[in-house]
């Protein structure tokens, strides 16, 4: 059988990308929809920027785990595009991607940028492409980071580092990207390493990532004189070419030879890229029809390079190109929405404007920036639009396309393009408008729950509201950060996904965003719970004098061990009371005191809070304000809680319990497991890998993994890696708690 010339490879391969079918949908922290009674007429307007030719456009993101080589790789994209005149490099800190100040003094990504640039593959009468890249941070506490920017992309470059192959954080984005049906190509980096492996990596591409690789690239090693394998190239199995890299230059000269070179010069490597183009072509053809019938199989293109010996990128591009899909090629873009007794999903088509703000920046020079997804219609410059998750209508001051930290003013994004929108003044001057369309969802994502924080204090009271602005901005950023505030002492905590992540928080505020404080030791934020075996019921009245009047109201609680929630019932109100408010600030008070166990401030869990009034003993005189309500809501809960919890101390504080998965050199793995299981407290649950390499797939609980790191690598000379997840939260006994109690407390 022949393998399909060039283009209808291609074709076939964009059937892959057709076949994803349903794409999951639903929330967004921010979606934008133009206002259909006046500006919908108006909005299919077009700018110099709309005529941009959706087919001959990739918005593609790059994934993988910490330090694979993402930003070398984009650096070397945009070097070769024409985009820089000198390649940035991850360890001078000189990069274009990595331009935050904490991004470069670590050599790691934290945020996900953004950039622009254009490509024209290598055939001949190509066409130049316009790629929309953006480029994720690795490490596991950015997680969030990542999620949020795949769920706008229509592909993605997947990195692998082909020493350590398939590695921990690498299964996770790949997941990330599966869940919103994003097609991958895998670029198997840093080959010229010692040590690295690209059969076994191949083999570990189907077993960890559940794909069927299809191996289009075979890399090329050449001996010097000292007898060590020098990585020289690649064989494209596709194309029966050989792309031999000059050594030491920049990676743009590159020596084309054809299949009789191969077999003179290399024998044995060309009878492996006639095996492989056989396995090719019967890969293709068990899966081409297959594929879209199932749509559950992956077939994923495996490339493979050395983007630090700049080796293997051009062609990588060609395959962004070739092999990811345009915006045309992508399934409709669902919507959900709820308006109460109507709720359904809508495909986004035609000329109305719908757009997702996935993203919110802090830029230095310019303020507060949007990164938007255009889905359908044109945003265009000085139009209305309707943002449906604040309600209100804010009219697009300034349109952007953004190079990392540098921007150009443009009139319009088009659709299937993504662009950055400057948030002009605040929401101040946004005007509110009824809300006929209930709640939308795009592509909703979950922040999930944070658990590290450190208290955070301003230098002096005077810095206090600087601090508060610095956070405020650092907050609209990063939604996966938390703020809250002592009522008592007004202390504020900042909480967050892990070590690294608050470091980093401290690092801007103090840095970038200049703010004047100091941030307490990073504790790990543990939950509160009632005892098991607790029913406990209080009556409470409240009596204040807020702002220079005198305020009542009375309730009684009860409460349960069940879900987070806050229950109210009220039975034979008199008339005059407005149920739905007095309902909201009971609520409202009850959330709080939720929200700030008994025992040491941490907030409950597996609680919930009953309120009920009757109004022959609680308060309705006209001194009843809502505030009052939720005051007193908020007295009767805590009491309450604190109560159950002094009535039974055992089982009241609750531990993160991680899901950790270790990968080590199968001789460490005896050590790593007996540490986890005996020194840790943890269960392991599994082991895994073969041909040398382990993972060990334990839950541990998250007191025990501070410092986990430092210890792995001592224990494995460096080699050892993990990742670990959030499964739940767990109760405590009381010896654990006690030492959690001596430890916050300083004792
Ligand atoms: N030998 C070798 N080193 C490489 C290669 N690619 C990247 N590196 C090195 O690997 C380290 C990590 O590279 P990065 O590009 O920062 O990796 P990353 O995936 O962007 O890392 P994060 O953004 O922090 O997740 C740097 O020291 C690079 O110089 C390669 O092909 N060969």
């Amino acid at each position: 059988m022949l393998l399909p010339a060039r283009t209808a490879s291609t074709i076939c391969w964009r059937c892959l990308a057709h076949s994803k079918t349903a794409q999951s949908l639903g929330r967004t922290a921010f979606s934008l929809r133009s206002d259909p009674k006046r500006f919908y007429a108006t909005s299919s307007a077009t700018g110099a920027d709309a005529t941009v030719d959706l087919a001959h456009t990739r918005n593609i993101g790059i994934i993988a785990h910490i330090d694979a080589g993402k930003t070398t790789t984009t650096e070397r994209m945009l070097y070769y595009s024409g985009f820089t005149r000198r390649i940035g490099e991850v360890d001078e800190g000189s990069t274009v991607m990595d331009y935050l100040p904490a991004e470069r003094s670590r050599g790691i990504t934290i945020t996900s940028a953004a950039i622009t640039f254009d490509w024209t593959p290598s055939a001949p009468g190509s066409q130049p492409y316009t790629i929309n890249l953006i480029d994720t941070p690795g490490h596991a506490d950015f997680t969030f980071e990542v999620e949020r920017s795949i769920r706008v992309l229509d592909g993605a470059v997947t990195i692998l580092d082909g020493v350590a192959g398939v590695e921990a954080q690498t299964e996770k984005v790949w997941r990330q990207a599966e869940k919103y049906g994003i097609p991958r190509l895998i670029f198997l980096n840093k080959l010229d390493r010692v040590g690295a492996k690209f059969g076994p990596t191949v083999k570990e591409i189907a077993s960890k990532l559940n794909a069927w690789p299809a191996v289009l690239q075979l890399p090329i090693y050449e001996q010097d004189k000292r007898g060590d394998d020098i990585f020289r190239g690649v064989v494209d199995i596709v194309e029966k070419r050989v792309f031999l890299w000059g050594l030491g230059g920049d990676g743009q000269k590159i020596d084309v030879h054809n299949y009789t070179w191969l077999k003179g010069e290399k024998p044995d490597l060309y009878s492996e890229a006639l095996t492989a183009r056989v396995a090719l072509v019967e890969l293709l053809s068990e899966h081409d029809e297959e594929l879209t019938l199932r749509g559950s199989s992956e077939v994923v293109p495996v490339l493979c390079g050395a983007s630090f010996k700049n080796i293997g990128v051009q062609p990588l591009l060609d395959a962004v190109i070739d092999y990811l899909p345009s915006p045309l090629d992508r399934p409709e873009t669902e919507i959900s929405y709820d308006r109460g007794k109507t709720k359904g999903v809508l495909n986004v088509s035609g000329d109305r404007l719908c757009a997702l703000a996935f993203k919110v920046v802090n830029d230095p020079k310019r303020g507060a920036m949007v990164f938007v997804r255009v889905y359908s219609g044109t945003l265009v410059r000085a139009h209305h639009l309707y943002n449906t998750t604040l309600g209100v209508k804010e009219r697009v001051h300034r349109l952007l396309k953004m190079y990392a930290d540098d921007a150009v003013d443009i009139q319009s994004i088009p659709t299937g393009h993504i662009g950055h929108r400057h948030s002009g003044k605040g929401n101040k001057h946004h005007q509110k408008v009824s809300d006929s369309f209930g709640t939308i969802q795009l592509r909703p994502i979950e922040v999930p729950p944070p658990v590290f924080f450190a208290s955070i204090e301003p230098s002096s009271l005077s810095e206090q509201k600087p601090l508060e602005d610095a956070l405020s901005m650092l907050l609209r950023e990063d939604p996966s950060l938390h703020i809250t505030t002592d009522e008592d002492s007004g202390q504020m905590l900042i909480s967050g996904m892990g070590e690294l992540h608050l470091e980093i928080a401290r690092d801007r505020l103090v840095g970038e965003l200049k703010a004047k404080a100091e941030m307490g030791r990073i504790l790990i934020s543990y939950r509160e719970t009632i005892p098991s075996t607790s029913g406990y019921e209080l009556r409470t009245a409240f009596e204040k004098e807020i702002a220079g009047e005198l305020v009542k109201a009375g309730c009684h609680v009860s409460h349960t061990l069940t879900v987070d929630e806050a229950e109210t019932e009220h039975t034979k109100l008199p008339k005059s009371i407005d149920i739905e408010g007095l309902k909201g600030s009971l609520i409202s008070g009850a959330i709080a005191a939720l929200g700030r166990g008994p025992y040491l401030g941490f907030p409950m869990r597996n609680t919930s809070i009953k309120i009920t009034i009757d109004p022959s003993k609680d308060y309705f005189g006209t001194e009843s304000t809502p505030a009052a309500y939720s005051s007193a809501a908020r007295l009767a809960s805590t009491t309450a809680l604190r109560e159950a919890i002094t009535l039974n101390e055992e089982g009241i504080l609750m531990e993160p319990m991680m899901s950790v998965i270790v990968t080590v050199d199968e001789k460490d793995l005896g050590k790593v497991v007996g540490d986890l299981s005996s020194a840790r407290g943890g269960h392991v649950l599994e082991l895994g890998g073969v041909s040398g390499k382990r993972s060990v797939v334990a839950t541990v609980p998250l007191k025990e993994m501070v410092g986990y790191l430092k210890h792995l690598r001592s224990m494995t000379t460096g080699r050892g890696t993990f990742v670990m997840s959030l499964l739940g939260w767990e109760r405590m006994t009381r010896v654990r708690a006690a030492d959690v109690l001596k430890d916050i407390r300083g004792g």
